[in-house]
């Protein structure tokens, strides 16, 4: 049926919207035990690819592949991908609980299911309340709950920090990232950089439906050259100092500060002590990752000609890089790198993957027949299983 694999593969999608070319020859590989974002402005293509991923939208070239099939070819597909393309589509009066039983019924899962879901988003307290007094972001988590109803093994979740408050946003950064630890891949959009900069392990940044960039933030701040800014006790003795070591990279900034490309502060410091410089001040400038951000998709680079962004090769990817071509593919954060100072202390209980008392085995044996309590077997107005329908069409 399908590999197993987890891996997300994009190559060469384009989706052509009458005059209007909403994704160009879009190429990624999305590795499970990840998170990767898929970043870019509004309109850049980002929810077009995703439709095109959950086969929602027919692509006018290319192809896109979970576990090595077409998502068409998926059997089961809840089994294996937990779609979020929107936080709407509750019925307003149903709980959160029926909510999901109701969709626990549509694609085969028993009805313990939807609270070990609830739980799972931290919505647990909130099962019997109805959803349409739910704040926006009980709305992501219930979507989100709803995604993992089957226990996917591939999350692609479109703007799910939308709406979530910092310590909404800590809590996703904290589920996602336990989720990709477990093996599982996951693949999120965001219009806002920071708002996932600290989730993600890689970044796909498109712009007006091309790859602007595919790789690491770090690599990414690495592409930059970054500069040490220096206050000494005599420049022109630490410049002489500087150029003797086959420094050339010296300027003098408007505040009177030296700076220093192409060594680090430490290397500074050591040059200066050993030319007799005191330094009254001394950092390193940190690259504005915002800024590259919005030049990226500031249509900026989008002209032909070198793209400063491009991969090692010096290339924007054309096809999906595969794992041979690790030079695109961040490793894996190890986990707890990602401080979450600033925000208030947790309220929600943070999720274990795999959860200690799931077995996918016991809800299948458990569920052989339809819910007994729901009245209604259909999924409410809004909603469609990725794969049955478009959500706004688009075809
Ligand atoms: N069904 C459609 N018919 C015509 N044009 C469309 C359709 N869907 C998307 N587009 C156009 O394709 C382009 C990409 O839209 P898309 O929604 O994929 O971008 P996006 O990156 O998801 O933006 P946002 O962050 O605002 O959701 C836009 O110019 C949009 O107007």
């Amino acid at each position: 049926m399908h590999d197993g694999s987890g891996r997300i593969v994009v190559q060469g999608l384009t989706k052509q919207f009458g005059p209007v070319t909403a994704v160009q020859n879009l190429s990624f590989t999305v590795e499970p035990g990840s998170v990767t974002g898929f970043l870019g402005p509004n309109g850049a293509g980002k929810t077009t690819t995703l439709r095109m991923l959950l086969g929602l939208v027919t692509p006018t070239a290319g192809s896109s592949f979970i576990n090595g099939r077409p998502f068409h070819q998926l059997g089961n597909p809840a089994r294996v991908v937990g779609a979020v393309l929107e936080a709407q589509g509750f019925h307003p009066k149903r709980t959160a609980r029926n909510h999901l039983r109701v969709y626990a019924a549509a694609i085969g899962v028993p009805d313990q299911a939807a609270d070990h879901v609830l739980d799972l988003v931290g919505l647990g307290a909130a099962a019997g309340r109805k959803a349409g007094g739910f704040s926006l972001g009980m709305k992501q988590r219930l979507a989100l709950a709803t995604a993992l109803l089957g226990d996917p093994q591939v999350l692609v979740l479109d703007e799910p920090a939308n709406g979530l408050d910092p310590e909404g946003i800590a809590w996703l950064r904290t589920f996602l990232q336990s989720y990709a630890r477990a093996g599982r891949t996951v693949l999120i959009s965001s219009h806002l950089l920071a708002e996932i900069e600290q989730t993600v392990d890689q970044v796909v940044i498109v712009s007006r439906g091309q790859t602007m960039y595919y790789g690491s933030l770090d690599q990414l701040r690495g592409s930059q050259r970054s500069r040490v800014l220096v206050q000494p006790s005599d420049a022109g003795a630490l410049v002489a100092a500087l150029q003797a070591e086959g420094v050339t990279g010296i300027e003098q900034v408007p505040d009177g500060r030296l700076a220093v490309s192409g060594m680090d502060a430490k290397q500074v410091a050591d040059a200066a002590l050993k030319a007799g410089v005191s330094v009254y001040g001394i950092q390193e400038e940190r690259v504005d990752l915002e800024q590259l951000f919005f030049q990226l998709t500031n249509g900026q680079y989008t002209a032909a000609g070198p793209n400063p962004f491009a991969g090692p090769q010096g290339q924007i990817p054309q096809g999906p890089p595969g794992p041979q071509q690790s030079g695109y593919y961040a490793a894996p954060t190890p986990s707890g790198q990602f401080p979450q100072q600033g925000y208030p202390p947790q309220q929600y209980q943070q999720p274990q993957f795999p959860p200690p008392d799931y077995q996918q085995q016991q809800y299948q044996q458990q569920f052989q027949q339809p819910p007994q309590d729901n009245q209604q077997q259909q999924p409410p107005p809004g909603y469609q299983q990725p794969g049955q329908g478009g959500y706004g069409g688009g075809n």
